[in-house]
């Protein structure tokens, strides 16, 4: 993939994400641990922990260093209202102190940090030059510094994701997955009848970084890096394809582990119209795109409530990286998905559908239209 138009956006992309990764794995476990236990709460009632913000202030200034400041644009979810808050002094200074033990190993993936530390307006400063709104013209990077905050806090899974658009296109995707297993074999959920959400523990070896670049046909899969070895060590990227499955009966589909944020009678009812066996897997984040990607999983829909519009950090690398490991993503009408008209996919008819490929998806499309006008969304 070296010889394409994005060649250095995809070279500092992977590098950033693996670096984002590693600070993830860090604030992961001292949140299990009980080191610290900072979890805030936004407006809507999500959770936001220094990961997040630590990672979109890395990778922001990262960008700013290696694509230069003026005219980047760079769309990310988090905002700097709830650390700039008064109570919020000890946060802050959390994440100052996790972003620059972040940054003094950037060598160690390629990358070249500052010649010293960053402060705190600095890193305030990092975290909120990622407002723009986007559209349809020009580069725009898309961050979800950490998508499924939920999973993360819950030691479960979560992905770091990061895009790049151009000319409202979707051309690079990069998506950090800590805890996903490298070995199929690790994927073991059928031998337990009871356990139907994603296995978080008994993995051999689990961290990695999957990326594309836009109409290369291929997608990347790689451990993360090991602190101690860095780029020393051999180079063990993996091209991922999706399942050859297409039969409805062999496949499994994965969502949303929340009830909140897709409607699982809704897709139990697609599932069985098309005559799905399997129990679906539960994964959080966007690692259900990685489960598709690699051939994990065969079907992944998202089914939003009462109007929520989705947004594009929480789609766009994973639609990339499904597309070019040989998938299919559209809207629940058949139609793709429209990552030009700002941070909301505008225009989205109802739910999100990606598949391993072509005939399962026309299932899956027809069983909605079937089933759409008993629906209760
Ligand atoms: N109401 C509602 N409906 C649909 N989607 C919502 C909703 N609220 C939030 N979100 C977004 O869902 C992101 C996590 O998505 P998942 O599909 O992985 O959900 S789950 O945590 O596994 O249930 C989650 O991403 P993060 O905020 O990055 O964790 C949200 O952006
Ligand atoms: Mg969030
Ligand atoms: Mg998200
Ligand atoms: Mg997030």
């Amino acid at each position: 993939m070296e010889n394409n138009k994005y060649a250095k956006e995809l070279d500092v992309g992977v590098k950033v994400v693996q670096m984002a990764s590693s600070l993830c794995k860090t604030v992961q476990k001292a949140l299990l641990s009980g080191t610290f236990n900072q979890v805030k709460s936004k407006n809507d009632d999500s959770p936001v922990t220094v990961a997040d913000w630590s990672v979109q202030a890395t990778v922001s200034w990262m960008l700013c260093k290696y694509f230069g400041s003026q005219r980047l644009s760079i769309i990310a979810e988090e905002d700097v209202q709830a650390l700039s808050e008064p109570d919020s002094v000890g946060l802050l200074e959390l994440v100052v102190n996790t972003v620059n033990e972040t940054l003094a190993k950037a060598p160690t993936y390629g990358l070249n940090g500052p010649s010293e530390a960053l402060r705190a307006p600095q890193v305030l400063e990092a975290i909120g030059r990622c407002n723009s709104s986007g559209g349809p013209v020009g580069k725009h990077w898309v961050l979800d510094p950490v998508d499924g905050t939920l999973g993360f806090v819950r030691g479960d899974q979560y992905a770091v994701a990061l895009a790049l658009i151009d000319d409202g296109k979707v051309v690079i995707g990069v998506l950090g997955c800590p805890n996903y297993p490298l070995e199929k074999e690790s994927l073991n959920y059928h031998n337990n009848i009871d356990r139907h959400t994603f296995p978080s523990t008994n993995m051999s070896e689990v961290g990695c970084v999957i990326y594309t670049s836009k109409g290369s046909g291929e997608a990347w899969m790689q451990p993360l890096i090991n602190g101690n070895e860095g780029l020393q060590g051999p180079n063990r990227a993996k091209l991922i394809k999706v399942s050859s499955i297409d039969d409805p009966a062999l496949a499994t589909f994965c969502e949303s582990v929340e009830e909140a944020n897709t409607n699982h009678s809704f897709t139990a009812g697609l599932a069985n119209g098309v005559g799905l066996r399997n129990k679906p897997l539960r994964v959080h984040s966007m690692v259900k795109y990685a489960a598709i990607a690699r051939g994990d999983a065969e079907i992944y829909m998202k089914f939003a409530r009462g109007g929520y519009k989705e947004k594009i950090w929480d789609h766009a690398a994973g639609v990339l990286i499904v597309q070019e490991a040989g998938g299919v993503v559209t809207d629940a009408g058949g139609r793709p998905l429209n990552f030009s008209r700002g941070i909301f996919l505008e225009g989205l008819d109802r739910g999100i559908i990606a598949c391993s490929g072509v005939k399962i998806h026309e299932k899956i499309i027809g069983a909605v239209y079937a089933s759409w006008d008993s629906s209760n969304l």
